[in-house]
């Protein structure tokens, strides 16, 4: 369950500092102000709190709400700070860490994905980061399952139909999609969560899994028997292309004209990484022109995607507000493990998960 202030209230020794109604504030406070200071910038699920609060290794200020701390109010709460805990809407830069100052040595993201982060300016003041790897896998690959059948076999569409009065007598083609059973499907970037994808996709009777990475990746590969392809085989043979890749520079708008002109016009595309690897102006063109079948994504530039966006005209384009890891276990277990970070990483020792810089 989501922290309410109520339940966050019942939590031994916090304070709960409300400034004014436009600053939701929470903080815990120690009786030994000597303790390192942590600033939490936004409502975390409630088993991360209870690790911060049980260790009795920080005291923390908590920006207690569902939207980001606005910029100019996060500039100042950093000032000083030895730890930071942030999700991944913080844009982690230059200016954030100037405004934080020398003390802030660990920043822990409550995230798997690190491009809110400047790793090159973290390295560069020498401090420490966590993530959140593999305690969302599961929710990621199930989530990604459910969009890319739900694109396929056209449920949103349908369900509209027969809410509105589309549905008829039964039609021998009506609502045709496509089928997992017998298809090749693509996994672009091939990790732990492509690994994750494709074994829950096997018993779907899929015929073949090809990859592609900036290298083969023959001991997560030969998990699930998959096949080291170019990118212009994966985007030729694919039925099905799930998009699994971090977003960096190389991987920026990976999937544009090109990538979408070589699959095949039956082709289902979905992505559940960041909303950036996808050129949109392309997408948008390749799914109303016909060139693919479907697209689904749960990722978009920007986030929230505008409801004015083209892409939400289209029937064959199915979005997803974010929610690849959003089940209660994984949200908790990702705040869990950023405090186990935070604490390790304060306290010198190595971290759970640590990003290597
Ligand atoms: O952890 C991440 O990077 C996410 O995108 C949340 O699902």
């Amino acid at each position: 369950m989501w922290c309410s202030r109520v339940s966050l209230r019942r939590l031994q020794r916090i304070v709960v500092a409300p400034l004014n109604t436009s600053s939701p504030v929470i903080s815990m406070q120690r009786a030994k102000s000597t303790l390192p200071r942590v600033y939490v910038t936004r409502r975390v699920p409630p088993e991360g709190l209870r690790i911060l609060n049980e260790s009795g290794q920080v005291q923390y200020e908590l920006w207690d709400s569902d939207d980001p701390v606005p910029r100019q109010e996060l500039l100042k709460r950093v000032r000083g700070v030895d730890g930071l805990v942030c999700v991944l809407t913080e844009k982690i830069d230059a200016e954030l860490l100037d405004a934080a100052g020398p003390n802030l040595r660990v920043l822990s993201t409550m995230s798997v994905g690190y491009d809110h982060l400047s790793l090159d300016e973290l390295k560069k003041r020498g401090i420490r980061v966590g993530y959140t790897p593999d305690v969302l896998t599961d929710a990621v690959a199930e989530l990604t399952v459910a969009l890319l059948l739900t694109t396929s076999r056209r449920l949103i569409e349908a369900t509209h139909e027969a809410k509105t009065g589309g549905w008829g007598t039964w039609r021998t083609m009506w609502l045709c999609g496509y089928e997992l059973a017998n298809s090749t499907v693509g996994i672009l970037g091939l990790g732990r969560i492509g690994v994750a994808i494709a074994e829950r996709l096997k018993p779907f009777k899929v015929k073949k899994f090809i990859y592609t990475d900036v290298a083969p990746r023959p001991e997560l590969a030969s998990m699930i028997q998959a096949e080291y392809v170019s990118m212009e085989e994966l985007a030729k043979q694919s039925d099905f292309l799930a998009i699994c890749c971090a977003f960096t520079p190389e991987t920026k708008e990976i999937c544009n004209k090109k990538l979408f002109s070589q699959m095949k016009n039956t082709s289902v595309f979905i992505n559940t990484s960041r909303g950036g690897v996808v050129n949109q102006e392309d997408l948008y063109e390749a799914l109303s022109s016909g060139q693919i079948a479907a697209a689904g994504l749960d990722v978009t530039t920007p986030e929230p995607l505008p409801t004015d966006h083209p892409l939400f005209t289209l029937k064959n384009c199915v979005i997803l507000p974010h929610v690849a890891s959003a089940s209660y276990s994984t949200r908790n277990a990702m705040s869990a493990l950023a405090a186990n970070n935070l604490l390790a990483g304060l306290s010198g020792e190595p971290m759970p998960k640590e990003l290597k810089l």
